[in-house]
């Protein structure tokens, strides 16, 4: 089991936003994708859940090419996006079930699962809502709900923690640490670093496209030169200097 992203470069037109990207993720590991606004970390989930074609390289899960095998890749996925992405006739027991039957999961097994989830993030008593209803960090938990239901070998999972009450930040770090304690790889972009560091040791720094280092906290601090009771955060001021600079 592992994810390996070979010289990808690609972007959405002919010019590229993400070039020479190298990536590998392990089981029981959790990256973090951090870098500054534009610096091609969305970009780069695009092309790993397939939504973009790439001008060179390849994206590899557990020996399954994205290129040649799309369907058999994206099975073993579930992603999170930064904005929601619900369908509006379905209620919230529909969208679970759609999940249910997309990753052809055991349906008492994923039930057990679904409530366990749903009681959580205090959605147990709105499964007949419809999106409309529901608020936009509700639409989030559905969201986070249906991702871990997937119970995939990655998850992907895109700027998660702004719109979150701190409750449901605390439920989703505890998830995404069970997930790599079961060996599970976790893709994470984000830019809420001190939420991040709880769960999430190993980072890609993303500078204008190019990963500039990859490693634990202490490897990235080192990189720039932080000590240890420096915020994490200050490596935004560096990323800016560095590109103001450039
Ligand atoms: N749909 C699009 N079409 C053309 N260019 C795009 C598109 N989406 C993003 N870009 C460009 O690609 C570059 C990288 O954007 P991307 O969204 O990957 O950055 P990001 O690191 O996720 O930023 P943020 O922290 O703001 O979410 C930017 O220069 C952006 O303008």
């Amino acid at each position: 089991m592992v994810l390996k992203i070979e010289h990808l470069t690609g972007g959405y037109t002919g010019i590229p936003v993400i070039k020479d990207i190298n990536l590998e993720i392990q089981p029981g590991e959790a990256l973090g994708i951090i870098g500054l606004n534009g610096a091609g970390k969305s970009t780069t989930i695009k092309h790993i859940l397939g939504l973009l074609r790439p001008q060179k390289g390849k994206i590899v899960l557990n020996s399954v090419e994205l290129i040649k095998q799309p369907t058999e890749f994206k099975r073993q996925i579930a992603y999170i996006p930064e904005v929601p992405v619900l369908y509006e006739e379905l209620t919230l027991k529909e969208h679970l079930e759609l999940t249910m039957m997309s990753y052809q999961l055991d349906e008492k097994k994923a039930w057990k699962r679904a409530n366990e989830l749903l009681k959580m993030f205090r959605l147990d008593d709105k499964l007949d809502w419809m999106p409309i209803y529901f608020s936009k960090g509700m639409k989030q938990k559905v969201m986070i709900v249906t991702a871990f239901l997937a119970d995939t070998d990655l998850l992907v999972i895109d700027e998660p923690f702004t719109g979150l009450d701190p409750l449901a930040v605390s439920n989703l770090i505890d998830l995404i640490k069970k997930a790599v304690a079961q060996k599970k790889m976790i893709l994470m972009s984000t830019h809420i670093l001190a939420d991040a560091e709880q769960a999430i040791s190993n980072y890609a720094v993303l500078n204008n496209g190019k990963i500039e280092v990859i490693g634990s906290l202490t490897d990235i601090r080192k990189h720039y030169g932080l000590n240890e009771s420096d915020s994490f955060d200050k490596i935004y001021q560096i990323l800016n200097e560095e590109q103001r600079h450039a």
